[in-house]
């Protein structure tokens, strides 16, 4: 089995690609099983730089095959917001239902044809000898009236499916794990390393 490191420190992250990579033939770690793991600033201006920043840095701390993920929300109405600094919306402790309600009352009142959002996932494969791959992956939506459901992470409970008029955090991980950004991210990414 292949050893991959997924370089985040989000655990709702990690278990999506646990679920997505473990059936692949791949032994999955990530930096909540290296604590040591370098705390990487996201300094770039777009999702793709930033998973490349985290992917690299990662990759070269433990001589290991990287994947980083990069992603976030972004809502039509706010111009983008919160976008690149969708984990610190609402400051940099990074509160999920922080996040969320700062979203909710930007759009309070907002018609639903106004709320359209989606959500972006960059990733970036890093390793010894090896040129960093990046892809990105998109799931439409828009923004629900208030929080529903219970699964899932971040913004899953306020971004409702375009497709299936139910909330990300309505659907079972096996159901998110279909058709989420980050699947669609990991579609491509796996199609290039099968090419
Ligand atoms: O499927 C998702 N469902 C709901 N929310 C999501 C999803 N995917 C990303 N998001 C939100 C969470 C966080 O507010 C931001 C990611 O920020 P991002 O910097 O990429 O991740 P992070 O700081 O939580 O962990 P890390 O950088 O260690 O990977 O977008
Ligand atoms: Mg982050």
């Amino acid at each position: 089995m292949t050893d991959i490191i997924i370089a985040t420190k989000n655990s709702g992250k990690a278990k999506e690609f646990q679920h997505i990579l473990k059936p692949l033939g791949y032994n999955v770690h990530c930096l909540l099983d290296f604590p040591d793991g370098e705390d990487v600033e996201e300094t770039g201006q777009t999702f793709i730089e930033n998973a490349i920043l985290k992917a690299e840095a990662i990759a070269k701390q433990y001589g290991k095959l990287t994947i980083a993920d990069d992603s976030g929300l972004v809502i039509d109405y706010l111009n983008g917001a919160p976008g690149i600094f969708s984990a610190r919306y609402a400051g940099l402790e990074k509160n999920d239902l922080a996040n969320i309600n700062k979203v909710l009352n930007e759009l309070a009142n907002v018609p639903k044809d106004e709320r359209a959002a989606r959500f972006i996932c960059a990733l970036a494969i890093a390793g010894p000898a090896r040129e960093t791959i990046t892809v990105e992956g998109t799931c439409e939506g828009y923004i629900a009236d208030e929080m529903i459901g219970t699964s899932g992470f971040g913004y899953d409970p306020i971004f409702v499916v375009k497709d299936l008029d139910v909330t990300m955090a309505q659907l079972s991980p096996e159901q998110k794990n279909k058709i989420s950004h980050r699947a669609n991210a990991m579609k491509k990414l796996e199609s290039i390393l099968n090419s």
